[in-house]
């Protein structure tokens, strides 16, 4: 396969000559630089030369196994591709492009994250000397186990065990119930043949909570189950069923002690326990894949976006004077209003993914010299940044999905795909209303901890009880953004009172929190989209002295088309705590509408830069050149139904019914 740019349909050129911006630009900007854009064209033209990574048949037309098996032997291709290049899959993965390609669930994913991380991040060094070569080679390939059937939110919760015996010096796992059954992990049932396996650890009678362990599932030859443990694949779900998502019990199955990731905790010899400095080390796998789901997140609402920006180009639809031509439907006011904030969403979660990612390069480097105290704050961001990161990538999603009518709804236009695949990510890695309260946790404690002088960290510091007044005029993105920090200062103010209040009155403080949690929720999105806001006025005005006026100019208006948006929709709040009145609010609105029409005009410009192939976008309506019609027709007459004229179907239900006598 080729690259070959076809001729765009008069629309989308007609749209493409109102760019004002340098569209290469944008680009690199949004890729982190010129270098990584060159970086993930090289990739992309490696895959789009390997033909075998694409599929001819929709995965929709296959069964469950064959859908499986394509799906693996795409990923093992891809590994394969990008070794054979000199390049590695964490070059796929940080480029979006291996996502994009096996994006059906594919089995080898969890492999190359979880699997691959909790290798590097939780084993000492002997450890990390015998088992990553390893998995890096995929001479063994894993997943990550640690949900149960009875439970995946409360970690603390599982049922398995690892039970030290120092007489052989061996742990002995096993499930000691039906809810005990590990149920979940991608690549568990069929692929895998070792797992890192979260389970109780037990030493001398005594429980020491949740630990890590290498466990070795399949035979490295034959592939057969292990004795003492029964694998399998839990069946159709929702979305991504290409992956073969596993269950797995065990039954008094002896590893050796060495098969305890002890880089952060120990056990000796002789049964002895050895602290890690953090209690929730072992937990730093599952933060680090919300740092990368942040990423994820972004990348699939991006696709979803260019689809439905293309689409909304070339569809034309009803009058909006009578007797005129039918105008695109991206000309409509309320088409503008389902998708440009979200355009605008897309480039506010790209810049605090990186921000985040910076946040935990740097816990993690002060990790490796014993230093603790950014973990608190590092926890509470990729918390709150994967919940809203998921959320709203869902939302805007769907919310393209509707933005294209019934063509929407049709598989080729992948649509569907895109939305299953990222609607996992709202209950994956930590369910999202978990994960904000765990940051409402961290906003309670900070805002008392102000109230007894202390100082705050970085990205509670606005939350001080007595806050430095703002300067900058209300109606500047500067001013905005206060604005709505003394929304969330309002709230997290209130939910105190609130939790105080109960306590006060004879609540015991557990009680008092599930009393607040709606509230307290709120106030951990309001918090995580305050930063956010933060992160990209930040980004947009330190960009600004490096970038040329057009580009600078579309990157203000998306930064203030989401200021806005977000006032909006807080205006509750904001009048209620005085931050802003109802004459501020009304311009606001009229602001928005006027910034919506504005960005319209390079709207398919935008898209155009965030530079995704229409290989990688798999649509029938996003394709670059807006041949929608032709590409729907001729997907169409791929299904399996098509083949014949008259179906089986027929012969056997329909004529029956019409020639029985009812
Ligand atoms: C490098 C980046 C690369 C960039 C490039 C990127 C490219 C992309 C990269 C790849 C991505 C592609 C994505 C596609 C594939 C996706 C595959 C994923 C498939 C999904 C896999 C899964 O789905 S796998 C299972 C996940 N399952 C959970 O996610 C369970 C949630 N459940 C909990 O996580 C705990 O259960 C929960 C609630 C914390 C309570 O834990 P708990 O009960 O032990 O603790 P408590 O609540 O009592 O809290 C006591 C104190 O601990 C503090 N604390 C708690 N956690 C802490 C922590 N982590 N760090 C610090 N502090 C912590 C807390 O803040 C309290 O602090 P304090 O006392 O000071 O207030
Ligand atoms: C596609 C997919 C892939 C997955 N892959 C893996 C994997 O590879 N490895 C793995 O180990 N796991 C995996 N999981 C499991 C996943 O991590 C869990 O499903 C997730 O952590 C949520 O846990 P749960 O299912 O127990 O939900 P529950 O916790 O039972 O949630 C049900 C409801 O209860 C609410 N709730 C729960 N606790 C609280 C609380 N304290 N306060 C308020 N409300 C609460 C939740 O908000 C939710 O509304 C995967 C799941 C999916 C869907």
């Amino acid at each position: 396969m080729s690259v070959v740019v076809p001729e765009c349909c008069d629309d989308l050129k007609r749209e493409r000559g109102r760019c004002l911006f340098n569209k290469e630009e944008l680009t690199n900007i949004l890729d982190g630089g010129p270098k990584l854009t060159e970086k993930r064209r090289r990739i992309e033209k490696m895959l789009i030369n390997t033909p075998e990574l694409f599929d001819d048949v929709s995965p929709d037309y296959l069964s469950h196994e064959d859908r499986y098996s394509n799906e693996l032997r795409k990923a093992t291709q891809l590994m394969t591709t990008l070794e054979k290049n000199g390049f590695t899959y964490n070059d796929a993965v940080t480029t979006g492009t291996g996502l994009w390609l096996l994006m059906d669930g594919n089995p080898l994913s969890l492999h190359i994250s979880m699997f691959l991380d909790t290798i590097k991040g939780q084993s000492n060094p002997q450890q990390l000397q015998e088992w990553l070569p390893l998995a890096e080679k995929f001479k063994i390939i894993g997943t990550y186990a640690q949900t149960e059937l009875g439970h995946g939110t409360f970690v603390r919760g599982l049922e398995t065990t690892a039970t030290y015996d120092s007489t052989t010096k061996e742990f002995v796992l096993h499930s000691p119930t039906i809810t005990a059954t590990k149920w979940w992990p991608g690549a568990l049932g069929k692929t895998s043949n070792h797992a890192v396996v979260m389970a109780q650890l037990y030493l001398g009678g005594k429980c020491y909570g949740p630990h890590i362990f290498m466990v070795q599932l399949r035979d490295l030859e034959t592939h057969r189950t292990l004795p003492g443990i029964v694998v399998g694949e839990i069946g159709p779900r929702l979305g991504m069923n290409s992956n073969d998502n596993g269950f797995l019990q065990f039954n008094h199955h002896r590893i050796p002690l060495t098969n305890m990731f002890m880089k952060h905790s120990q056990v000796t010899e002789d049964g002895k326990y050895v602290k890690p400095l953090h209690s929730k080390l072992s937990y730093g796998t599952m933060v680090q894949t919300r740092v990368g789901i942040v990423y994820h997140a972004s990348r699939e609402l991006s696709r979803a976006l260019i689809i439905a920006i293309r689409y909304s180009a070339v569809r034309h639809q009803s009058e909006m004077v009578p007797g005129d031509p039918e105008p695109q439907i991206l000309d409509y006011q309320t088409q503008q209003y389902k998708l440009l904030p979200h355009l605008a969403s897309f480039f506010a979660l790209r810049f605090s993914a990186r921000a985040l990612l910076e946040v935990f390069i740097g816990t993690s480097a002060g990790l490796g010299s014993g230093k603790m105290n950014m973990l608190p704050e590092l926890h509470a961001l990729s918390s709150g940044l994967k919940a809203v990161a998921t959320n709203d990538a869902v939302k805007g999603t769907d919310i393209c999905r509707l933005a294209c009518g019934g063509h929407g709804y049709l598989s080729s236009s992948n649509l569907p795909r895109i939305y299953t695949a990222i609607a996992a990510g709202i209950t994956y890695e930590g369910e999202n209303t978990v994960l904000f309260l765990q940051v409402a946790r961290y906003l309670i404690k900070s805002f008392r901890a102000s109230s007894q002088g202390q100082t705050l960290p970085f990205s509670v510091s606005y939350l001080r009880v007595q806050p430095p007044s703002s300067h900058a005029p209300l109606m500047s993105d500067r001013g905005l953004v206060d604005a709505l920090g003394a929304g969330v200062r309002w709230m997290v103010g209130e939910a105190e009172r609130r939790l105080q209040q109960l306590v006060d009155s004879g609540h015991s403080p557990h009680a008092a929190w599930n009393a607040c949690s709606v509230h307290l929720v709120q106030c951990a999105d309001a918090h995580t989209r305050y930063y956010i806001c933060e992160q990209f006025v930040d980004a947009v005005s330190k960009l600004g002295e490096t970038v040329s006026s057009g580009v600078h100019e579309v990157l203000r208006q998306l930064c203030r088309l989401y200021i806005l948006h977000r006032v909006i929709q807080t205006a509750g709040i904001l009048l209620r705590c005085g931050a802003v009145d109802g004459k501020a609010l009304t311009s606001i609105e009229e602001e928005e509408c006027h910034l919506l029409a504005t960005l319209r005009i390079q709207a398919v410009s935008i898209v155009d830069a965030i530079d995704i192939k229409d290989v990688f976008l798999k649509s029938t309506l996003g394709a670059w050149d807006g041949n929608v019609y032709q590409r729907i027709y001729e997907e169409a007459q791929k299904s399996p139904l098509n083949k014949s004229d008259v179906t089986q179907g027929y012969y056997q239900y329909l004529r029956p019914l019409m020639k029985a006598n009812l």
